[in-house]
């Protein structure tokens, strides 16, 4: 039997007064709410090209001069006359004389005149005179022995740039000939602001000559795990210790989501450590995420030390969210710049899942990116929820079959569960009201990576 969840990402009561209310847990939507409210796109930046991959454009680029900026050949052949090949065969060919080569690059063409050809290459001028080209297999590359499969190197036979070649076919004006201005015309917009820099439009920009463009930069994201049990990966462990793999997990979530990671290793679970550690590390930072430290425990010096901000130092703001995993969350804006900083749960899956929902579309609106959050999908869950905590949005971990928009639960919902989340590809999305669901539910599915 199949039934329908709601949709998790519909609209959310607006907070009412309650807000204030330090046991209130805010819903997701609210939490989200205040975090893009409070975070302002990137000042632009003029960067080298290479740098501004995935980078949003902030002007819009003109062309500044024609493209391709002169005629060319899009073929090696012959630059002929077409008047001196016309009704050409290859048993009565067209016989002309050899005034050179024109190689790409070349910067004063032979003129071709009548009675002449000149030896092209792909991308050289069209000398004056010629009116199309000839690829050469339609000659007989100047060999007098038949149609020619290729040119003879110029270094193995020079005088082939010389002497006669046999036309074995006529053609058109401008046959094989790419006009100046056909790509783009001097003045035309070619990129708009708003564009979102991938591989061809950082081409475009490199063949209209520009070196350089103002973007809005990646952020700059200090990573830091807290907590005194870790220990960094190729490092023995200890009784009680256990390896940092939260300072990885995020500073691969932020590169992913077009960041600059700075991992800072994981910091102990001491106030002045952490804040020295804050103060070193905030000059680099366009945002900083924290891992651990944020519930109720003796040890959780994240919270005890970021919730004493005051003035100067910005504030956090600590809440409980009505999710799982995820449910203790810190959000504020630090040092005199307000950086926004964002402390998320230690356990890794609530860490991870953190990040997806906060601070991805945070980093996102940094960079001026839309949409900010990923778009979900609905998908039949294959597998029964048989529990979903109550008034609380709960996020499993689950394949996603997009080609038969199937979903299927990978491990349980405890958010200690690395290798179930490792095997994971998207996240599905159980309602607050729904304290279980039957298989072949209609689901929200959030499609991850
Ligand atoms: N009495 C209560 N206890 C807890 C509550 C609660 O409401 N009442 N909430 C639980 C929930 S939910 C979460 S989530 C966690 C959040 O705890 P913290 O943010 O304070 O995180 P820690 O205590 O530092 O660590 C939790 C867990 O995660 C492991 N961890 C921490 N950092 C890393 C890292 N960098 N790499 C790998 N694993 C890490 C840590 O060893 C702990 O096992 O609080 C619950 N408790
Ligand atoms: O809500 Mo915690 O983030 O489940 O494990």
């Amino acid at each position: 039997m199949s039934s329908t969840a709601d949709t998790a990402t519909g609209s959310v009561p607006a907070p009412t007064d309650g807000r204030d209310d330090p046991g209130r847990l805010w819903t997701v939507d609210e939490h989200l709410a205040d975090i893009l409210a409070k975070v302002r796109p990137l000042e632009p930046i003029e960067l080298q090209l290479p740098e501004a991959q995935g980078c949003v454009l902030v002007e819009d680029v003109t062309v500044p001069a024609a493209l391709p900026p002169f005629d060319n050949s899009s073929m090696d052949g012959y630059a002929v006359r077409t008047a001196d090949v016309e009704g050409a065969t290859e048993e009565f060919p067209a016989v002309l004389t050899v005034i050179g080569d024109v190689a790409a690059g070349s910067g004063t063409p032979p003129a071709v005149g009548p009675g002449e050809a000149a030896r092209i290459m792909t991308g050289a001028p069209l000398p004056p005179g010629a009116e199309a080209v000839v690829p050469v297999e339609w000659t007989d590359g100047g060999a007098g022995a038949g149609p020619a499969a290729a040119m003879a190197a110029h270094s193995a036979v020079p005088e082939r740039s010389g002497g006669e070649v046999r036309i074995h076919r006529p053609v058109a004006a401008r046959a094989h000939v790419r006009a100046r201005g056909s790509d783009a015309c001097t003045g035309e917009l070619a990129l708009a602001a708003g564009t979102v820099l991938g591989p061809a439009q950082i081409g475009l920009l490199a063949a209209i000559g520009r070196a350089t463009v103002l973007v809005r930069p990646r952020p700059r994201v200090v990573v830091m795990s807290t907590g005194s049990e870790l220990v960094q990966p190729g490092e023995e462990l200890a009784p009680g210790r256990i390896h940092d793999s939260n300072s990885f997990v995020l500073s691969a979530c932020a590169r992913d989501a077009g960041a600059i990671a700075y991992r800072v290793g994981a910091v102990d679970d001491d106030a002045a450590t952490l804040r020295a550690t804050l103060e070193d590390q905030l000059i680099r930072a366009d945002a900083v995420v924290t891992s651990g430290g944020v519930s109720v425990g003796a040890y959780d010096v994240v919270k005890e030390t970021l919730s004493g901000l005051a003035g100067e130092e910005g504030s956090v703001a600590f809440r409980g969210l009505a999710m799982q995993p995820g449910k203790p969350q810190g959000f504020g804006r630090i040092g005199p710049d307000r950086v926004p900083l964002f402390a998320l749960p230690g356990n890794p899956v609530s860490c991870y899942v953190s990040f997806e929902l906060f601070v991805r579309p945070a980093l996102r609106a940094l960079m001026g990116l839309e949409p900010v959050d990923r778009t979900p999908v609905r998908a039949v869950c294959a597998d029964a929820v048989t529990s979903s905590p109550e008034g609380r949005r709960q996020f499993l971990r689950a394949r996603y079959e997009a080609g038969d928009g199937t979903v299927s639960l990978v491990g349980g919902a405890g958010s200690h569960l690395v290798k179930a989340l490792a095997q994971a590809n998207a996240l599905v999305v159980v309602p607050e009201a729904a304290t279980a669901l039957e298989a072949g539910t209609e689901v929200d599915v959030i499609p991850l990576g």
